[in-house]
């Protein structure tokens, strides 16, 4: 469903100064898949996002979304994409939802900018979510809860292939996190529909196939759920509960790892640039230089 190979986006803020938002990021998504993406705040999780929405242009790498090459794809493509192939979920409900419309004529919208006009479609798609009996309701008689599974509802208006949800769950308490989280799930099976959420929230990333962590605009981690992982034979490792998640960290394509800047700090390197590495009994090992020094002196 996606794939995206050495992604860069570099922002011109002025003639003297860029940002690098996206360095060399690798990311690929099978189609029905539900990930995550997490990361720190200035990782690039949002720039991920609207180069994948088609809301901003890659400046170079390679991103296939759905058969479409999206730094090739023209203008009046990119709006067909747009309309067609994505559904989005903003955190902020003023950008998902239009205060003066109901929740049905909200639902409406993007079909009728298609051309379409089909309340009955709108009204199944509120009912999928769980809002069938508030369709006439307008955003201000809806709790935040609500607003977003309407938003949801609307991103499925044009059976868009690909949902993306940008901290979807960021402004509402836990329990209704869980709801909106669950929400999406189902419409992930039932629907087939692939589906990509930012959150800062790692306790929902259990209820994911695949949570990819970015760090400085790259990807550097992958969690991915017991259950989408059994083929690797590690049930006996990890024990008989099937919310366990495995941590892997991304080989990139030139085959180069991250080491998260914690597990440096564990074995004392700070400044340095260098670090040891060596196999012992099937296994590779990172060490400080200097304790390596030590151990070899012995
Ligand atoms: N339009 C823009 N112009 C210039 N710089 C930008 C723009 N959008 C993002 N950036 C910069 O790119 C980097 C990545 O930003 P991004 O918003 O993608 O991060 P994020 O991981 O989504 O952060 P947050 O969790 O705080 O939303 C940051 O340094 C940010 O300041």
């Amino acid at each position: 469903m996606i794939d995206c190979q050495n992604l860069m986006k570099i922002y011109k803020i002025d003639d003297d100064n860029e940002v690098i938002a996206l360095q060399g990021l690798d990311l690929q998504v099978e189609k029905g898949e539900m990930m995550g993406i997490i990361g720190n705040s200035g990782s690039g999780k949002s720039t991920l996002l609207n180069m994948l929405g088609g809301l901003d242009r890659p400046t170079a790498g390679k991103l296939i979304v759905d058969g479409k090459d999206l730094l090739r794809l023209s203008d009046k493509d990119l709006v067909k994409y747009k309309l067609e192939t994505v559904g989005f979920v903003w955190q902020n409900n003023a950008r998902n939802l239009i205060p003066y419309l109901t929740a049905v004529e909200n639902v409406e919208l993007p079909m009728l900018i298609k051309g379409k006009h089909k309340r009955e479609r709108a009204k199944e798609l509120l009912e999928m979510v769980g809002m069938g009996h508030r369709i006439n309701n307008k955003l201000h008689s809806l709790s935040g809860g609500e607003q977003q599974r309407v938003a949801i509802a609307i991103s499925l208006a044009n059976n868009p292939s690909l949902i993306l949800a940008d901290e979807p769950t960021g402004s509402v308490d836990t329990k209704t996190a869980d709801i909106i989280l669950d929400v999406l799930r189902n419409l992930n099976r039932e629907l087939g529909v692939t589906i990509v959420i930012v959150t800062h929230d790692t306790q929902l990333t259990r209820k994911m196939d695949r949570v990819v962590a970015i760090r400085d605009g790259k990807t550097s981690s992958e969690i991915l759920r017991r259950s989408a992982y059994l083929d690797m034979e590690l049930e006996e490792e990890q024990g008989e509960d099937d919310d366990t998640h495995v941590e892997l960290t991304v080989l990139d394509s030139a085959r180069r790892i991250q080491v998260p800047e914690d597990y440096l700090e564990a074995i004392g390197v700070k400044d340095s640039n260098k670090v040891r590495m060596e196999i012992e009994d099937g296994k590779i090992i990172i060490l400080n230089p200097n304790e390596a020094k030590k151990k070899v002196k012995v």
